[in-house]
């Protein structure tokens, strides 16, 4: 296909990085933005409250050294049950019975403690209790007061703080822990562009969380719905509905429903997250054996290009990056893969056509037409003059053949669109009139590389300038020539 991407600009998937020990310094984390990490995801699982905030003014005060807009999402621990503290290692045999409670005491082989409050409560006889991403397997034999009776059904080392996982059971921990609170007030606080809400089970569980970061202040939080739990899968569509973005939380995921379902949950929740024009963010495992190997397999390469090709906007990188042995390799390696799957025209995901008379809203019918007048006319390059980031999606969603410049007068705003697909984020001093910014941007894209004489570029815009959901303009120009 000719014409379609800018000159050095290589992949329009993004890449988000778990940040951790491995990356945890001023020059790792430099190596990794120029690497290509898009979005900084800090896993508020881990560590104290004091390093989430060191950490995050770390990433801020590197990338601002290096001038990228980079956005930092916090990922809030939700209700994860955890195995409880071990002296040592337990090895557990088919078979064997184990006897478990809540409290915070040393477990032994007699007695093991979890963190989860209604532990008791919540199980019931029959159901499963898988530890350590299901590595162990128990099944819950009888209930007494606060002791649950359980019996080995999948054996292993058990090693203690392993997460617990209930896919049987209905968990009546609120969706929002006080921890949870404290992690969302920080992300507040320090102007975090992103929270991911694990373990969400109903559209509620987002309505909350938003409501609660509301209440601790103004703020731009883009907030994302991770799909983990069985429950989110019923109610997909309506949680979709009331996210800024999802994620395909792989690792929980398959503890829960099994790993044999989770690729064509994969495929499902990408696509409904597309039609629903929703940000989507494909996780875990991706590079895996990269923690160790700096190569991958060829599974987990085809596992990154299939995403791609399922339609996510982004996929993640978890322990490859935050505590692995080849960060940066992983970043450049998942950046060749990307930019290799999305070279081959034909196999590349498409949005789907939209049918007559099924937009009503004015900024969806320019995007919808620049989108269009692009591909026709084979154009350079797409701009979104954009108050809230939200034309700039909306173009990024129908992952057209083009990059897509996102030009707004906001940082927060183009910190925000760095993590969407395809978008090359630009700020710009706030104009006079509508000439003077269009003006400027041709000479910002040139001067970027973007374009070149003679090339045609996309634009839209709202007018009057800057008002959020005003997009009414589209306007066809040809680089360094007065044709427009
Ligand atoms: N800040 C950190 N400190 C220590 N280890 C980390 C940190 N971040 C990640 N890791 C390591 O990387 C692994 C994967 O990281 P990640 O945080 O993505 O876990 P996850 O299980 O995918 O996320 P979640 O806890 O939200 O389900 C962890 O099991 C842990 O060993
Ligand atoms: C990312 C995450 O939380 C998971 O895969 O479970
Ligand atoms: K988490
Ligand atoms: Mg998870």
């Amino acid at each position: 296909m000719a014409g379609v991407t800018p000159y050095k600009w290589k992949r329009k998937t993004k890449i988000v990085c778990t940040l951790g020990p491995a990356v945890n310094n001023r020059e790792k984390l430099k190596e990794l933005m120029l690497a290509g990490m898009d979005l900084a995801r800090i896993n508020c699982s881990h560590g104290e409250p004091e390093d989430r905030a060191a950490l995050a003014a770390l990433v801020r005060e590197v990338s601002a050294e290096l001038g990228l807009f980079l956005p930092i999402m916090f990922d809030l621990q939700g209700p994860k049950i955890r195995l409880g503290r071990l002296d040592e290692p337990i090895q557990l045999v088919a078979g064997q019975t184990l006897r478990i409670t809540t409290g915070s005491g040393v477990g032994s082989p007699d007695l093991l403690f979890t963190t989860y409050e209604y532990f008791a409560e919540d199980v019931k006889p029959g159901e499963m209790v898988l530890i350590d991403d299901g590595k162990i397997g128990l099944r819950v034999e009888s209930i007494d007061d606060k002791l649950v009776t359980a019996t080995v059904v999948v054996p292993g080392l058990l090693k203690q703080r392993k997460g617990i996982n209930l896919p049987d059971t209905k968990i009546t921990a609120p969706s929002l822990s006080e921890k949870d609170l404290a992690d969302l007030k920080m992300a507040v606080d320090l102007q975090v562009d992103f929270v991911a809400v694990s373990f969400v089970r109903h559209a509620q569980d987002m309505i909350h969380v938003r409501e609660s970061a509301d209440g601790f202040g103004k703020n731009h939080l883009f907030l994302i719905a991770k799909i983990e739990r069985p429950e989110a899968i019923e109610e997909l569509i309506p949680i979709i509905g009331h996210s800024d973005g999802v994620m395909v939380a792989r690792g929980d995921l398959g503890v829960e429903i099994g790993s044999e379902r989770v690729p064509l949950l994969q495929k499902e929740i990408i696509m409904r997250a597309n039609m629903s024009g929703k940000f989507v963010i494909t996780a875990t495992q991706m590079l895996e054996s990269m923690i160790e190997i700096p190569v991958p397999t060829r599974a987990e390469a085809s596992d990154v290009a299939n995403a791609i090709l399922d339609g996510t906007d982004a996929c993640m990188l978890s322990a490859e990056t935050a505590a692995g042995a080849y960060p940066i390799e992983a970043v450049e390696m998942m950046s060749k893969i990307a930019s290799e799957a999305e070279s081959h025209a034909v196999y590349r995901y498409q949005a789907p056509t939209m049918p007559k008379g099924s937009i009503h809203h004015i900024p969806d019918g320019v995007s919808t037409a620049a989108f269009h007048t692009a591909g026709l006319m084979g154009a350079r390059l797409l701009v979104a003059f954009t108050n809230s980031g939200y034309s700039a999606l909306k173009l990024s969603k129908k992952h057209p053949d083009t990059f897509i410049v996102g030009a707004t007068i906001h940082e927060h705003i183009a910190r925000r669109m760095r993590a969407f697909w395809g978008i090359i984020p630009i700020l710009l001093k706030k104009p006079a009139t509508i000439e003077e910014m269009f003006g400027e941007v041709e000479a910002r894209i040139t001067e970027l590389g973007l374009v070149r004489s003679g090339d045609v570029a996309i634009l839209t815009a709202g007018y009057p300038l800057w008002t959020s959901g005003s997009t009414n303009l589209l306007r066809v120009i040809e680089i360094g020539s007065d044709r427009r």
